[in-house]
């Protein structure tokens, strides 16, 4: 069995017994009463490269990373610090997040939030909705093309945004043939765990100048992002580089600050 396959496997577990709490019936009628999802488009393509900044505790890869006693606190200094978006890892098993790190963030900023766990199903996404979610990660290596499409639609049918996650070309065809607008490319391998921030150089050129393109995973500091930047990349997703740092919001204040400088390279859109 893959990682993936093997934490997806656990992530249907879990699912199941939330489902048999709360009937996905009753989680539809909950989630159409909050109020509704922020224009994450807008926030996105503000000028310069996007910092999207990942509440994350524990990697597959790294184990634990943060113990993140306060996630609305680590919150607030990601949106004080100018992060675009907020990543809150809610898969609870291999990360350590959960949907209650979700109610935290979403209580204490005002900034577009994205749920990032394995979705697999639609109950996942109105779950993310109810939560307080603006944008859902969707896998594409997790997931069969007929499922990425209806779970695709989902999410924009709740007034979400969809990142759609890939790792190589065909994965790159299955998310633009179901209608991505916003794909991200994760440096990450799913199979060895290993970061190869190449990956981003070697598909980025065959997505259209029009889809959103955020790079995934590795980046270290200031140096990393102006180098995406560099091969096309309209915003960044940054997990352990602030989560681990001494000073995350330092951190993050560096990564914007260098994402909003003339000399950055941009996007030419
Ligand atoms: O911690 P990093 O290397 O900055 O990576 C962040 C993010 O890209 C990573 O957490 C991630 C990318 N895609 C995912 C899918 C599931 C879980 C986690 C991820």
């Amino acid at each position: 069995m893959t990682v993936l396959e093997d934490i997806v496997e656990g992530v249907r577990a879990d699912l199941a017994t939330r489902e048999a709490e709360l009937p996905f019936d009753e989680l539809k009628r909950r989630a159409a009463e909050v109020a509704p999802p922020r224009d994450v488009m807008a926030a996105l393509r503000e000028s310069g490269i996007g910092v999207i900044a990942e509440v994350k505790r524990r990697s597959p890869s790294k184990g634990e990373l943060a113990s993140i006693a306060d996630p609305a606190a680590l919150a607030k200094d990601y949106a004080d610090a100018g992060a675009r978006v907020i990543s809150v890892l809610t898969e609870q098993r291999r990360f350590g997040g959960s949907l209650a790190d979700l109610d935290a963030v979403r209580a204490a900023v005002d900034v577009p939030i994205l749920r990032k766990d394995f979705v697999v199903s639609p109950y996942q996404v109105h779950e993310a909705r109810l939560h307080g979610a603006d944008m859902v990660l969707l896998i594409v290596a997790a997931l069969e093309q007929n499922a990425l499409v209806s779970l695709l639609d989902r999410v924009e049918s709740l007034g979400m945004t969809a990142l759609v996650e890939i790792h190589n070309a065909e994965e790159a065809d299955r998310a633009l043939e179901a209608g991505a607008s916003v794909i991200g490319v994760n440096a990450r391998n799913l199979h060895t765990l290993e970061v190869d921030r190449d990956v981003f150089s070697r598909l980025a050129p065959g997505l259209p100048m029009d889809v959103y393109k955020v790079a995934e995973s590795g980046v270290r500091g200031p140096g990393d992002l102006m180098s995406y930047a560099g091969q096309g990349a309209d915003a960044v997703l940054v997990g352990e580089g602030l989560v681990a740092s001494d000073d995350p919001k330092a951190a993050l204040v560096k990564l914007v600050t260098a994402g909003s400088h003339p000399a950055c390279p941009r996007p030419s859109r």
